[in-house]
């Protein structure tokens, strides 16, 4: 069923979601992304960032609204959770994401089962060796296994890649390889992002568009150099003081 209208690319219309019977943490929320774009959503811990990002895969039931994908109703109130390998989550811990007691080769093969591939996503496409295969992942460092994370999230040669503060758990220095890795892989392979971060500056390296969470409503949306520098809400101003963010 067509639910938007036959627009190119995610688009989230009134997204309201509420755990359980508790309050609304994520209001009402508008956003587009069309192939290919990258946009980040920033805010306050707890503004309902990583609830958003869920409701977008079915991990969590939207109260009100609906998110359509190239005009498809994906996710909408008492609708079936409709599978789309299309758009992968991407976690920000990579210990707690992949399972430790498969190889490395073994968790790409599953990836490549599961979304009907019939080769398992390359280690080179990361930038990892080969010889990585055979190992577990408490064999491996953080960075390197975030790297197998989103090789296994490519397996399914998605559009769209949701990143959920996935530099955060990592060093400084392998925060930049990672970065890098993915401003390299939106080049080559032409996948959008939507990039969940409390880190402004990930969100201007990464992106073109961002959306500023503040208690569970978008206050601001628009293009990364207009929001960033010249933001014209008030809690995205204080937002960018909390952060502390240094004139570009
Ligand atoms: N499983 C859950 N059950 C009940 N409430 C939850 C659950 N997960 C999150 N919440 C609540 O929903 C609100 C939004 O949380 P969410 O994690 O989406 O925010 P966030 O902006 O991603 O925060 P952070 O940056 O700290 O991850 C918070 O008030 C949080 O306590």
């Amino acid at each position: 069923m067509l639910g938007g209208g036959g627009v190119n690319g995610l688009r989230l219309r009134g997204v309201t979601i509420r755990y359980g019977a508790g309050p609304r943490v994520v209001s009402d929320v508008d956003l587009d992304l069309p192939d290919g774009a990258a946009v980040g959503v920033v805010g306050e811990s707890g503004s309902g960032k990583s609830t958003l990002a869920r409701s977008v895969v079915g991990m969590v039931p939207l109260a009100a609204g609906e998110i359509t994908r190239d005009g498809r109703r994906l996710r909408a109130p008492g609708l079936r959770r409709v599978p789309d390998p299309g758009v992968q989550l991407v976690f920000q811990d990579p210990h707690g994401s992949l399972n430790p007691r498969m190889t490395v080769a073994a968790t790409l093969t599953e990836a490549a089962r599961q979304s009907g591939s019939p080769e398992r996503p390359s280690l080179e496409r990361v930038g990892l060796a080969d010889g990585l295969l055979r190992r577990y992942p408490h064999e491996l460092s953080g960075g390197q296994l975030q790297r197998v994370a989103i090789a296994r999230a490519l397996a399914a040669k998605p559009k769209l890649l949701i990143l959920d503060e996935v530099t955060s758990a990592l060093d400084v220095s392998v925060q930049a390889l990672i970065l890098n890795l993915l401003r390299d892989l939106r080049a080559d392979l032409g996948i959008g992002y939507l990039v969940i971060a409390h880190d402004l500056p990930v969100v201007r390296y990464l992106c073109d568009k961002v959306a500023v969470m503040h208690r569970g409503e978008c206050v601001e949306q628009g293009p990364c150099a207009d929001v960033l520098r010249a933001p014209s809400h008030p809690h995205t101003r204080a937002l960018l003081d909390a952060l502390n963010e240094e004139s570009p």
